[in-house]
């Protein structure tokens, strides 16, 4: 066991390593999601006027002091009217909401509030609300809306668009491409009357985690083992990728090939970490391309991928590879078997507001994960954890 890497080291060597790729221009339109490479500023104030906020009668304060007021209406002011008329004594203009509030004005009564007859107005009740907004009060131009950094939610869109921009500079998507090896894998719906063949059950999760995570996946084989054809995509995708995820062909077995597949100049930044399950997994660099190892196993390779995937992607993708990686605690609910030499991530679900584990920890399982709500940390020779003791989770 001593060749093992401590799970701490390998999460380090991983975080090191999830730097943010270049940046590139995408519209708005295409932009829900990304993260911002440069501060958004505002090109315009917002709003741009003093505006409306209702739908009245601009007026002046001197002329409603006595209620009922009389007024004649000069003009109307609509949003996207460039310029309405000034207000004069005596005088009322109808406005509507967001329309540029007419020089002279101090408050709009609301229509509710007013009767009107042709072109004469009656101010009945005034309110005690102005009703207007000033310019800028949201935002100044120049002002910086959205720093560097920030993840492009729906309501971050909003102040981008806002701003008056069209194009957003954003970190580029780490593109990524998911090799499957050996030769018992076939595409799902096609194991059924094929007798030694297995349906391939991991992929389409790890595309969801790196969609997720910001990735984009650029090419996804499913390859035998066949040394030929391995090295053959195995070039196709450490040309087209900026990290490469090999899943099987981890471990010892004869046809355990994950790692010569990329050729004598893989560099391996770590092989093997002490943690069960996930033990095979490997992470190396050929030039500039990340290539992360995962078992074959279905739970360790869904466990792998949340522990190291995630992080990378999502740094890769310019987010926090903290927020990735963000371990709780809580309450257990029930017995925690003791733990072996290597450290452990037991797949527990919630009870009650408190972590219970699944019956089944088998590394091979692929119903089991269904409900794995969170990964329960445990440490190498930690002792049987009692129902009420504290542990550490991470949502999986
Ligand atoms: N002598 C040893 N044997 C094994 C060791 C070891 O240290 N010494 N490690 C074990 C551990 S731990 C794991 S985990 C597995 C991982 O092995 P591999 O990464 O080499 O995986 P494979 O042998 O290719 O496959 C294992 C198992 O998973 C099935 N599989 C593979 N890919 C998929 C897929 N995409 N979808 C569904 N199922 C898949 C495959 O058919 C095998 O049943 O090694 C232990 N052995
Ligand atoms: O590490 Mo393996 O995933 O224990 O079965």
């Amino acid at each position: 066991m001593t060749d093992l890497l401590p799970l701490d080291e390998a999460l380090g060597i991983v975080q090191s390593l999830a730097h943010p790729l270049g940046a590139e221009a995408v519209s708005i339109a295409e932009a829900h999601d990304r993260t911002l490479a440069c501060a958004v500023i505002a090109g315009i104030a917002s709003p741009r006027n003093d505006s409306s906020a209702m739908d009245g009668y601009a007026v002046q304060d001197s002329d409603v002091e006595n209620l009922p007021a009389s007024l004649r209406v000069t003009g109307e002011s609509f949003a996207g009217t460039p310029q309405p008329p000034a207000l004069g004594t005596g005088e009322a203009v109808r406005i509507f909401t967001g329309a540029p509030v007419p020089a002279g004005a101090d408050r709009v009564v609301i229509q509710e509030n007013c009767s009107r007859d042709g072109v004469m107005l009656t101010v009945h009740e005034c309110g005690p609300g102005r009703h207007i907004r000033q310019a800028g009060g949201d935002f100044k131009a120049g002002d910086e809306l959205l720093p560097a950094g920030t993840r492009l939610t729906a309501r971050a869109l909003v102040a981008a668009a806002g701003a008056d921009l069209a194009q957003l500079s954003v970190v580029r998507r780490p593109r990524v491409a998911i090799l499957s090896t050996g030769d018992e894998l076939v595409p799902p719906g096609e194991a059924q009357g094929n007798p030694g063949t297995i349906p391939e059950s991991i992929s389409p999760a790890l595309a969801a985690m790196i969609g997720e995570a910001g990735g984009e996946i650029v090419q996804r084989d499913h390859l035998p083992d066949d040394m030929a054809v391995l090295g053959q995509r195995a070039q196709q995708a450490l040309h087209k990728a900026d990290l490469v995820v090999v899943t099987g062909g981890a471990s010892v077995g004869e046809r355990d090939f994950a790692k010569a597949m990329f050729g004598s100049d893989l560099a391996l930044l770590f092989n093997k970490v002490a943690i069960k399950p996930g033990k095979p997994v490997w992470l190396g660099r050929r030039n500039g391309t990340l290539i992360l190892g995962l078992p074959g196993n279905p739970t360790s390779a869904l466990v792998t991928a949340r522990l190291f995937l995630v992080p990378l992607v999502s740094g890769l993708a310019g987010r926090a590879t903290g927020g990735a990686l963000d371990w709780r605690d809580a309450l257990a609910g029930a017995a925690f078997p003791p733990v072996g030499s290597r450290e452990t991530l037991a797949r527990a679900r919630w009870v009650d507001g408190r972590l219970v584990p699944l019956g089944s920890q088998d590394s091979s399982s692929q119903f089991m994960l269904m409900f794995a709500d969170v990964l329960v940390r445990r440490r190498a020779d930690a002792p049987e954890a009692r129902p009420g003791d504290r542990l550490g989770y991470l949502d999986f």
